[in-house]
């Protein structure tokens, strides 16, 4: 059995930093000697061209080829396409083709579990492989899902949007219960924290009144500050654009809470073979 864990960093929502957080936690987990495979699963590819690709057009294997190549049963070389960045995550990368596959999944045989599909192909070579969605629950929002052992809600703190959330969680039960019964939700995660105001401070708190019986909230929040905005800009993550800054520092510190989530997973494994 692979010992890779598949999360998918997913909110309806856009603009909560999906992209910015898979990027950091993907490359924190790197840093500490994991292997890391990122997988944009939104038509913008904008995970693609934050981690440094801008010209995604130009890109002759993407997620779309894997999902056709699954569903014509064509495939041949599964890694093939996978790019390497330079800070040590790999990264299956996305363009617009990938709009039509959320039509062509319709028709397929098994078409929520095509990327499952496809991710069991490949995920031996990986400890982690984290999976940036799409701010809507469409049928690659489904696969991704349907893949996942995880997922991880990155949510705004300054707004409430209890509304999404009910509806993303009703989501992933339903997964749980017709598909992927082995998908958590593992926590959310608060991000764009302002901490200097005490409107800020207090909207954390209604924030944990109002999520925390859904999900664990994690510890760490990711701070607000131009320094991370840039990065996306630069095809870098914080840690090699602004190693020093407080958002650096917060992703850090979240990359040990996932690190530690899965070690639990791993005792408790241990624990249920004795
Ligand atoms: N800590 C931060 N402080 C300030 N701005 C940030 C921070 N993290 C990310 N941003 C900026 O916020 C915007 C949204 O972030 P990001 O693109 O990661 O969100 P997203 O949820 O993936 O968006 P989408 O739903 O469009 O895919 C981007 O312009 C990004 O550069």
């Amino acid at each position: 059995m692979s010992n890779c864990k598949t999360i998918s960093i997913c909110n309806q929502k856009g603009g909560v930093t999906k992209i910015t957080s898979t990027v950091n936690l993907g490359v924190g987990l790197a840093m500490q000697g994991k292997k890391v495979l990122l997988v944009d699963a939104d038509p913008q590819g904008d995970l693609t061209t934050c981690l440094g690709w801008q010209d995604t057009d130009s890109l002759g294997i993407t997620l779309a080829t894997k999902l056709s190549d699954v569903m014509n049963e064509t495939m041949n070389d599964p890694i093939s396409g996978i790019l390497h960045h330079e800070e040590g995550v790999d990264l299956l990368p996305a363009n617009l083709e990938l709009s039509a596959m959320d039509f062509n999944l319709m028709n397929a045989m098994s078409r929520e579990t095509t990327l499952k599909n496809y991710l069991s192909a490949v995920k031996d070579k990986y400890d982690y492989v984290l999976i940036d969605c799409m701010p809507s629950l469409g049928m690659i929002t489904l696969n991704a899902l349907s893949a996942s052992d995880g997922v991880i809600i990155p949510v705004q703190a300054q707004y409430l949007p209890a509304k999404g959330m009910t509806q993303l969680v009703s989501t992933i039960s339903k997964v749980k219960k017709y598909i992927n019964p082995n998908i958590k939700i593992d926590g959310i995660l608060l991000t764009l924290v302002d901490n200097r105001t005490n409107l800020a401070r207090s909207t954390v708190e209604a924030s944990r009144n109002s999520f925390g019986n859904q999900a664990k909230i994690y510890r760490s929040q990711i701070p607000i500050a131009v320094k991370a905005a840039e990065t996306s800009s630069k095809g870098k993550s914080i840690y090699a654009y602004e190693p020093k800054s407080t958002v650096a520092k917060a992703y850090t510190d979240f990359t040990k809470e996932v690190l530690a989530d899965g070690r639990k997973k791993e005792r408790l494994h241990a624990s249920d073979a004795r």
